[in-house]
């Protein structure tokens, strides 16, 4: 038997920004910071929080609902996940993602329709053209975007250290690598690579910092440059994580170019990205990440597994194949 059709599911879509705003405003107020020392009661939360007495019992009551606090006795804790990856101080944090979008992603995402019908970007400072001269321009903004970049990776940048040979190679360089998450989780995961960062030279010092933070200035160098005018470092590997989708096909072919150049013979190209199903039919976050690439970039747009291996292939990539890391994250590799 057929269900009965129901509105319920697309006015819950029509209104699930509700829930993701709630969720960015506690994090903008530090509402899992303030339990991580443990629970606390209304009076003592909305003090800490600086709430409002009109707001507080109802905002705190609706995380609560969305799973994303516990109550119990009137006594407000953190969840597990909260816990681990939603308070600042943790190693674990991934919250800077979420930091992104409340500050900017949020406002932009308003503009959704005027960037369907025009196809020009509207995230801030949208007249100076380029993501990321907007961004650079403020020291602010660009730390934030490059510790977002982090929270994004994370998982990634797990599963490419345990998914990938990384035993039949030396050298990797990640291009484009923001704050460093891959290349401190894989020189961290296997003691016998060493590996760079290549970035806008404005990068080279918060990258520093992350390595430096975890133990790796040995093993892990940071290399400025730009990677339209200057050729790549040569490394055994080359990663590009979130690369490609900032750019458009012409530019993604030229940088699929600029990989082939730098690897040796039998070097490999790991691209990783929210890789869209091959029937663009499944994958609605990489799909989205595409709709983003519109509002935030001026050409960029997401592809699937099947489109990044026809332009590896073109570029000269020997062999070349997909597998999944974790969540909406794929990557596809390339041998040379
Ligand atoms: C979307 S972020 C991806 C960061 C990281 N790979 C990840 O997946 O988390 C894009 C990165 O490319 C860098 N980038 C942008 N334009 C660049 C250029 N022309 N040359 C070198 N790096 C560039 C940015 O600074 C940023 O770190």
């Amino acid at each position: 038997m057929t269900a009965k059709p129901s509105p319920e599911k697309l006015l819950a879509l029509g209104l699930s920004f509700w829930n993701a705003k709630a969720l960015l405003s506690a994090v903008e107020i530090g509402v899992f910071d303030a339990l991580a020392g443990g629970p606390a009661d209304l009076p003592a939360l909305t003090k800490k929080l600086g709430l409002h007495p009109r707001s507080a019992r109802d905002f705190l009551d609706a995380l609560t609902a969305m799973k994303i606090l516990k109550r119990e006795d009137g006594i407000y804790a953190n969840t597990p996940e909260t816990d681990l990856f939603l308070v600042r101080a943790r190693p674990s944090y991934v919250g800077g993602l979420l930091e992104m979008a409340n500050a900017r992603l949020y406002a932009s995402w308003g503009h959704l329709t005027e960037a369907l019908r025009t196809g020009e970007r509207q995230s801030e400072n949208k007249e100076e053209g380029d993501l990321f001269g907007a961004l650079y321009a403020d020291p602010d903004r660009l730390r934030g975007f490059l510790a977002a970049m982090s929270g994004v990776s994370a998982g990634a940048a797990q599963a490419i250290a345990e998914k990938f040979p990384w035993r039949d190679y030396k050298t990797f360089v990640d291009v484009g690598a923001a704050q460093g998450m891959v290349p401190v989780t894989l020189a961290s995961a296997h003691p016998h690579l060493s590996g760079a960062g290549f970035d806008l030279p404005a990068v080279g010092p918060i990258f520093s910092d992350f390595v430096a933070a975890n133990n790796l200035s040995d093993r892990l160098q940071f290399h400025p440059g730009d990677f339209f005018k200057d050729p790549l470092p040569k490394a055994d590997v080359i990663v590009m994580g979130h690369i490609l989708h900032d750019w458009d096909l012409a530019q993604k072919r030229q940088l699929l170019a600029k990989a082939y150049e730098a690897l040796p013979e039998g070097g490999a190209l790991i691209v990783y990205e929210a890789l869209i199903d091959d029937d663009r039919s499944e994958n609605a976050f990489g799909l989205l990440m595409s709709l983003n690439m519109l509002i935030e970039t001026t050409g960029g747009f997401d592809y699937s597994g099947a489109d990044c291996q026809g332009w590896m292939q073109e570029a000269g990539f020997a062999k070349t194949r997909v597998e999944h890391l974790v969540g909406p994250d794929s990557m596809v590799i390339g041998y040379k």
